[in-house]
């Protein structure tokens, strides 16, 4: 990552003021505060909620041998917006549902790691999704992003225009998580596929189970059958926006999701909270034997 970001304007401002971080960059010409509390962070690790990313700052404690038995600290938790965890290199941090939270704290963290002069961080999503055609508890690492439109492409309203913006996610890092991060030995499957990203749980994946729906079971499923053709096997709801907006800033990243559900066979989501449990635990022994390998081999270029 060159240590400048996509905006000209940041360059002109003297403060910024992380909003929804809570974390204030009192002095844009001396960040050495940010530099010395972040600067060493080399991956940042977002998901949906906070409990997982708790849950991930403890897991990745054992990864890298991080002996510490207090409990992590939430470095956000006055912004009562997201929740952020540091662990040695490894930030975790939540971004709520959807394309448009995840947006909001995906901006300041990318200021952050520019203001904290971070080398080549890499940003990698850990979530989970709904399978199309796979079994749940199949984890996907994401190739192409494909919006709701099925565009490898992510549109957002800029000015009062649409603007379309490329989104596909760093073919080393995919590589990289496919040959360090997968294990046949896991008990269940490790693939590399395309993935949806839409910005609707129900009507946007094609469900028959929202508050509204104007389409039959046959167009769902010619529709699902369509995704699958062009290599889709998972939905979720942020692979296009994350894959654009890191791709736009120079920045490598990854999604790497567990299914919870077979769409092919239905729209609810009926595993236990234990099972999604358990489920959620496995993009973490992916990502935790990726981060080390990329810690300890110098990957990070
Ligand atoms: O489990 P997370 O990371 O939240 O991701 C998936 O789950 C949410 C929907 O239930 C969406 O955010 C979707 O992308
Ligand atoms: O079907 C699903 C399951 C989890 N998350 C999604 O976005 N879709």
């Amino acid at each position: 990552m060159s240590n400048r970001l996509a905006n000209p304007h940041l360059d002109t401002m003297a403060s910024d003021f992380l909003y929804h971080l809570d974390i204030n960059v009192a002095n844009t010409q001396d960040t050495s505060d940010i530099q010395q509390k972040f600067g060493d962070v080399r991956v940042v690790c977002t998901g949906g909620t906070a409990s997982r990313m708790r849950e991930l700052a403890l897991y990745m404690r054992k990864v890298l041998g991080v002996s510490d038995p207090s409990d992590p600290v939430d470095l956000c938790e006055r912004g009562h917006r997201y929740a952020m965890y540091k662990v040695g290199p490894v930030l975790c941090v939540s971004h709520g549902v959807g394309s448009s939270t995840f947006s909001v704290v995906l901006h300041e963290l990318l200021k952050l790691v520019k203001y904290a002069r971070c080398q080549n961080p890499i940003f990698l999503r850990i979530g989970t999704c709904g399978g199309l055609g796979v079994p749940p508890g199949t984890v996907v690492v994401t190739k192409d992003a494909f919006n709701g439109l099925l565009r490898n492409e992510h549109q957002i309203a800029i000015l009062g225009k649409l603007v379309v913006r490329p989104a596909q996610f760093s073919e080393d890092v995919i590589k990289n998580i496919m040959e360090y991060g997968a294990d046949p030995n896991d008990g269940f499957q490790t693939i590399s596929a395309n993935t949806m990203g839409t910005d609707c749980f129900y009507e946007g994946q094609g469900r028959t189970d929202g508050a509204i729906c104007e389409y039959t079971e046959k167009d769902k499923m010619d529709f699902l059958q369509k995704c699958h053709d062009l290599g889709i096997r998972n939905i979720e709801m942020e692979a296009s926006m994350f894959a654009s907006v890191t791709k736009k800033v120079g920045v490598k990243a990854g999604d790497v999701c567990v299914t919870v559900v077979n769409r092919l066979e239905g729209d609810q989501v009926t595993v236990t909270m234990d099972q999604k449990h358990e489920f959620e635990q496995r993009p973490f022994l992916v990502v935790g034997r990726y981060i080390k390998k990329l810690l300890s081999q110098n990957l990070l270029k």
